[in-house]
């Protein structure tokens, strides 16, 4: 397999070298070639399988043979072994026809465990047969840093560094960060936004001169690996709720669509999906483009559900790149243009998204009543983001015979101030954080300017 970049300037890579870098030389983001097929046979075959062996049949042809069967398998099994629950991400029915896929059973409670697990032992394993060091660089708005961190903290060739926006974060996402004292982990806290760290990231990929060559990886959903590893979880889904013979649709909390993509390649490889939501908090950019089509950039608005307090939404470039018919040329004109004014896309792509996707935005007041109501009718505690999914599905879903699976992108547990403020006493951590609120931490602030950060990941790196 190998991956060409959105924006059709940089060099292909072969899947080891799309996992151990970020974003491509050119500004755009790495896809596949071709889209593998997911028959209607190989779909019916997975019914009954275990979620490590659904991951490694559905993952293999973006490998592509270029780490062996048996290594793979292991890494897969290994990475599904860390969840708390058997099924790793299981279906909860909440009625008739709408589902919850819980996404938050692996060791820091979000979905971002799901591919954060499996990507932190593939690059330990091709940096070991390399015989290579590597630097991460990673921005969170609270949740893929934690999973970054524990999914490479172990990883003797790696130092981590992660950047989240200084005091808008919840305080167990921002503990579970810091409180990891390893020598090759730290924490920068910035005084800037999400957005802000990740164009800084982003920045650092473009020139990386600062790392006197040591290889720049990414663990945001820029690096392909996130995206591949997220696609197994809409299939076990489908399966299990019937696919192939059955239409399934799909509703996601959304900022950084990393998650959305992995469901539309999932779709594009053969899911019979019927529809897709995108759900936004009151950051609602990706619902505007949607339904008005304004592709203009607002300021940031600090919501109660943080990890999707987010604008420039990068995996939406991954998405155009297909709404445009891969035509690269015309994606970078209109993300260009996107950065400096408002934009608009051109009728055929956005005639082509209207038709499978919809959209919803949901503020914070609404935020608080879903729990509530979510919790009177289903005994279910919502985290705020899965909250905002839970409406819009209610809302915007164009046929309630099809089963309707909302994705719960984290566990409440993680975010006390919006379930304090809808009611609740609050949910409890589970036991392996019991004492994460005494735990010693450490981080260090940083303005947030590109060179006060590259100046410490070159000074403090190993
Ligand atoms: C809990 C939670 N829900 C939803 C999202 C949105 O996911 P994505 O960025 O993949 O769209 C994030 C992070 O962005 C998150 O941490
Ligand atoms: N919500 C995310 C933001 C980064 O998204 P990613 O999927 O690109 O890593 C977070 O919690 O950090």
């Amino acid at each position: 397999m190998r991956y060409i970049s959105t924006r059709g300037q940089a060099p292909a890579l072969s899947f080891e070298e799309v996992v151990l870098t970020g974003m491509a030389s050119d500004g755009g983001l790495y896809v596949p070639e071709e889209i593998p097929p997911l028959s209607h046979e190989a779909l019916a075959s997975m019914a009954g399988l275990s979620y490590a062996e659904i991951a490694f049949r559905v993952m293999k042809p973006y490998v592509g043979g270029e780490i062996d069967d048996d290594t793979f398998r292991t890494i897969v099994r290994d990475a599904y072994a860390a969840f708390s629950h058997d099924a790793v991400v299981p279906l909860n029915q909440l009625d008739a026809n709408h589902f919850l896929l819980e996404l938050f059973h692996g060791p820091t409670l979000a979905f971002k465990d799901v591919a954060l697990q499996l990507l932190g032992r593939i690059l330990d394993h091709f940096l070991a047969k390399r015989g290579e060091r590597a630097v991460i660089m990673g921005a969170t708005s609270g949740d893929t840093g934690s999973a970054a961190i524990e999914g490479c903290r172990h990883c003797d060739n790696l130092d981590i560094f992660i950047l989240h926006p200084h005091n808008r974060v919840s305080e167990v996402q921002r503990r579970q960060m810091t409180t990891v004292l390893a020598d090759n982990v730290f924490n920068i806290a910035i005084e800037g936004n999400f957005d802000d760290a990740q164009a800084m990231v982003k920045a650092s990929f473009a020139d990386q001169d600062f790392l006197d060559g040591t290889r720049l990886v990414a663990v945001n959903s820029i690096n392909w690996a996130r995206i591949m590893a997220q696609i197994v979880y809409y299939v076990a889904a489908a399966v299990a709720l019937g696919a192939p013979r059955r239409d399934v649709s799909f509703c996601v909390p959304s900022a950084n669509f990393g998650n959305l993509f992995a469901g539309y390649m999932a779709y594009r490889m053969g899911l019979p999906v019927q529809q897709f939501i995108i759900a936004t908090n009151a950051n609602d950019i990706l619902h505007r483009t949607l339904a008005d089509n304004d592709f203009s950039k607002r300021d940031l608005i600090a919501t109660l559900a943080p990890s999707m307090d987010i604008v420039v939404s990068s995996n939406f470039e991954r998405l155009l790149f297909e709404a445009y018919d891969r035509d690269a040329e015309a994606v970078g004109t209109l993300l260009e243009r996107f950065q400096v004014e408002p934009a608009a896309l051109a009728d055929a792509p956005l005639a082509d998204l209207r038709r499978l996707f919809a959209s919803h935005s949901v503020d914070d007041d609404t935020i608080l009543d879903v729990i509530r109501e979510a919790h009177q009718r289903t005994q279910e505690t919502l985290d705020p983001h899965t909250a905002t999914g839970y409406r819009a599905a209610e809302r915007v879903r164009s046929d309630s015979t099809v089963p309707m699976i909302t994705l719960a992108t984290a566990h409440p547990a993680k975010f006390a101030e919006a379930v304090v403020k809808a009611g609740f006493p609050g949910v409890p951590l589970p036991p392996h954080m019991d004492d994460l609120l005494e735990r010693e931490e450490r981080y260090t602030v940083l303005p947030a300017t590109l060179e006060s950060v590259q100046r410490f990941v070159a000074e403090q790196r190993r």
